[in-house]
């Protein structure tokens, strides 16, 4: 018999010689060495109360050189029994030797460039081309790019791709599962793992794909297992295993299973095993005929006695000798020595091709969207400019309502004042000093009552901003306020309380807003400061005579008048670097994870460590531009004043991008949802951002809570930075050494914790 396989002619015949063998006896010939050995199986997801079983004492045993059909519903566990083939996952018990080595292991090569994984998600860059897919996978696997090519040319022929330049996001469905079918092929592997590559492909296309596998084993000898849900399919197999339920029913060949079941279809003969493996069930858990779960149909004793007893034996005849020898024989019987069989090594040390695959890859995903590249590049300098446009300025355009009693134009008491020496109004020559706007009343009854109404004229007249603070300071002047303060001032010591009373000017706030109303008292004390340095000048005395005998010298460090943005600037700026590395990082990783792309990198040979390395270049280069950006804002455009060394700043600003990159690797580590990781990342974002000193000295928080100010990542870092801007101080000094020291460990405890996490999800998820 002979079968037409993309044009040429395949054998089938020897192809059914190989799974004539299929019973494991002494004149079983060489090829089978080094196939697929599974025994006892068993593997559990989720830990404690959530824990479950999904395998439950797998035995498997695939040939060298030949195709295996998976077979099973939906989440009988198929999928999870590959990942652990591929080194993956971990089984709870039981062992598993793939081409004569335990997977995940050194000397095994796989995950490595042995083995070829399709998984079920498409696990391919959209953004990336036919043309650069396959080279980005061939420089993970080391290959000469003569080599890629003609294999591109090959693969495309042979699978009917598209043409190479075409971008793998614009491809449909089919085109895009033929792609990754041709990534999983090209570098021509001992071993392809295909979990499910004909799902939601045509007909046609399903054919050519078995043809294809059919010839790859038949010609080259690779050993190839298959999981489908379209059982007819399997028949081109050479040894199918039925799963249910975590379990493997029966393994054999499809003649042997037609046979001995005497049916036509392979669907039949899954169906009677599950039924008698219901019975089984039902059985086992003492169910009595009318309550039983499973219905035997038209089965009867003979048959069901056949499949029961089946269902029961060891597949393919594994017997328990060969079972306690597994982990150190063949599936010849002959004794292997894993050390002496080593084919591969694994390196500890990160591969240099690897890492280059992997950073052009970053790179190459990075610079396609330029759009998307200078945005990123400038979120931390758009937050910087926000925050200094936003946070810290003096309230301005204040209204307050002045209640002047010294005015009456009857008796000629006219805003008339002078700039002389002249003791005369000495309440509109003082108002001159104030900057706010001044609105007139006549009383202070019409003036309170008034307030409500003055808000609402305010908000119209500034474009609808929101509800505008206003306060309404009421100074209510005394009708002979000029000639009492003259008293007042020339009585000295001796005044009486009336003339102190009738000198005072008197002011009502809305003290509402904390801000508003500090910043309303010192401009207004400030302005009555000028009025009587104005006078004394005036009349040649000395201009500070009358001023309280307190005085700020020159400051040590930071300005004469420090504003808000000085003490938030370094926060902002840390701060703004550090969450975006925290969400660009949970997001690249997830988003991978998500797609299988991490998975199918992983299974080539990828190093969770050269991974992160790949990204902390990538994200190196992402925080420089976003460094200068930030830096050339905040130091040019807002000209905040900095005292220190720029290149200690700019390394502590990169540490804690670092920082915030570690954070989300390890946030990535323990979430599978993208909503959780939003959830965690803003979470720790806002912990962050009002416990760290970022927008309020730490200072200023109850003492208990500095202790847990200062175990966040950012709180010295920010104090670090502090230190340089309006200190200037140098790296000399612990308090800013600390910042530069903590963000180190908090680095390496993050990376850390993330690659103990991700050990710790592969032995339970
Ligand atoms: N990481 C995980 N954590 C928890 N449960 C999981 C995980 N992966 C798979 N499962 C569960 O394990 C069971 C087996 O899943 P698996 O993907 O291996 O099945 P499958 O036979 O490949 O299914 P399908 O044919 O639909 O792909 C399912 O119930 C699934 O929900």
């Amino acid at each position: 018999m002979t079968k037409d396989v993309e044009g040429s002619v395949v054998f089938v015949s020897s192809l059914k010689n190989a799974t004539d063998c299929s019973n494991s006896d002494s004149s079983e010939p060489d090829s089978s060495v080094q196939g697929i050995l599974v025994r006892n199986a068993t593997k559990t997801y989720g830990i404690r109360k959530n824990k479950f079983a999904v395998l439950h004492g797998i035995d498997m045993r695939v040939k060298k050189g030949t195709i295996y059909g998976l077979l099973g519903a939906s989440g009988c566990g198929k999928t999870t029994l590959l990942s652990c083939l591929v080194g993956r996952r971990r089984l709870n018990s039981g062992e598993i030797l793939v081409l004569g080595h335990e997977p995940g292991s050194p000397e095994s090569g796989i995950p490595g460039p042995r083995v070829g994984y399709m998984p079920q998600e498409l696990a391919l860059f959209g953004h990336f081309s036919i043309n650069e897919t396959l080279h980005y996978f061939g420089r993970i696997y080391n290959l000469k790019t003569d080599f890629v090519t003609s294999q591109l040319e090959f693969l495309s022929k042979l699978l009917d791709l598209p043409p190479s330049h075409r971008y793998v996001g614009t491809l449909s469905g089919g085109q895009q599962r033929r792609v990754s079918f041709a990534v999983a092929l090209f570098h021509e592997p001992e071993l392809l793992i295909l979990d499910e590559p004909t799902v939601g492909v045509d007909p046609l296309l399903r054919h050519s794909i078995w043809n294809h596998l059919v010839r790859q084993s038949v010609d080259h000898g690779r050993t190839i297992i298959v999981t489908t849900h379209y059982i007819e399919e399997a028949r081109q197999a050479n040894a199918i295993g039925l799963m249910r339920s975590g379990r493997l029913l029966a393994e054999d060949s499809p003649e042997n299973l037609l046979r001995d079941y005497n049916l036509s279809s392979l669907e039949d003969v899954f169906l009677k095993l599950c039924m008698a493996d219901c019975v089984n069930e039902d059985k086992a858990a003492n169910r009595i005929p009318a309550q039983q779960q499973c219905s035997t149909g038209g089965i009867d004793n003979m048959e069901l006695n056949l499949l029961q007893r089946k269902t029961h034996e060891p597949p393919l005849s594994l017997s328990l000798a060969d079972v306690s020898q597994m982990s150190f024989t063949n599936f010849n019987g002959t004794r292997v020595s894993k050390r002496s069989n080593r084919i591969y090594t694994k390196s500890v040390l990160p591969s240099a091709n690897r890492l280059s695959a992997l950073i052009r890859k970053n790179g190459l995903q990075m610079f396609r969207n330029i759009g998307m590249l200078l945005f990123i590049f400038l979120i931390p300098a758009i937050q910087v400019i926000l925050s200094c446009l936003s946070l810290g300025g003096d309230p301005s355009y204040l209204k307050l309502a002045i209640v002047n009693d010294e005015l009456d134009p009857s008796q000629n008491r006219i805003c008339n004042y002078t700039t002389t020496c002249t003791y005369s109004m000495f309440s509109c020559r003082y108002l001159r000093f104030i900057d706010n706007t001044t609105v007139p009343f006549e009383s202070v009854s019409e003036a309170l009552p008034l307030r409500k109404n003055l808000i609402k004229l305010y908000e119209k007249s500034y474009g609808g901003r929101g509800e505008k603070w206003e306060s309404v300071g009421r100074g209510p002047f005394p009708q002979n306020f000029t000639d009492e303060l003259v008293v007042r001032r020339a009585d000295g010591k001796f005044a009486d309380k009336e003339t102190i009373l009738a000198s005072r000017i008197a002011i009502t706030l809305d003290s509402s807003s904390q801000q508003i109303s500090l910043s309303l008292k010192q401009s207004l004390i400030e302005a009555f400061e000028d009025f009587s340095k104005d006078i004394l000048a005036a009349c040649s005395y000395e201009p500070t005579a009358l001023g309280i005998p307190v005085t700020f010298l020159d400051p040590i460090y930071g300005e004469s008048k420090p504003s808000f943005v000085e003490l938030i600037a370094p926060g902002i700026l840390l701060s703004a670097v550090y969450f975006i590395a925290v969400s660009l990082t949970t997001a690249v990783f997830l988003s991978e994870r998500k797609a299988g792309l991490f998975d199918r990198s992983i299974v080539a040979g990828v190093q969770m460590s050269e991974l992160m390395i790949a990204h902390v270049v990538n994200q190196l280069i992402v925080l420089i531009g976003q460094t200068i950006f930030v830096y050339i804002f905040a130091l040019l455009v807002f000209k905040i004043s900095f005292h220190g060394s720029l290149a200690l700043a700019v390394l502590i600003t990169l540490l804690q991008g670092l920082c915030g990159m570690s954070l989300g690797l390890m946030i990535a580590s323990l979430c599978d949802e993208l909503t959780s990781d939003i959830q965690l990342s803003l979470g720790s974002i806002y912990v962050n951002l009002f416990v760290s000193g970022v927008l309020w000295p730490t200072e200023g928080m109850p003492v208990y809570l500095r202790y847990f100010c200062f175990l966040m990542p950012q709180t010295y870092a920010i104090e670090s930075l502090r230190n340089i801007f309006s200190r200037g101080w140098g790296i000399e000094r612990p308090e800013v050494y600390g910042g530069v020291l903590i963000s180190f460990g908090w680095i390496f405890a993050l990376l850390g914790l993330s690659l103990v996490i991700g050990r710790i999800r592969k032995l339970t998820g």
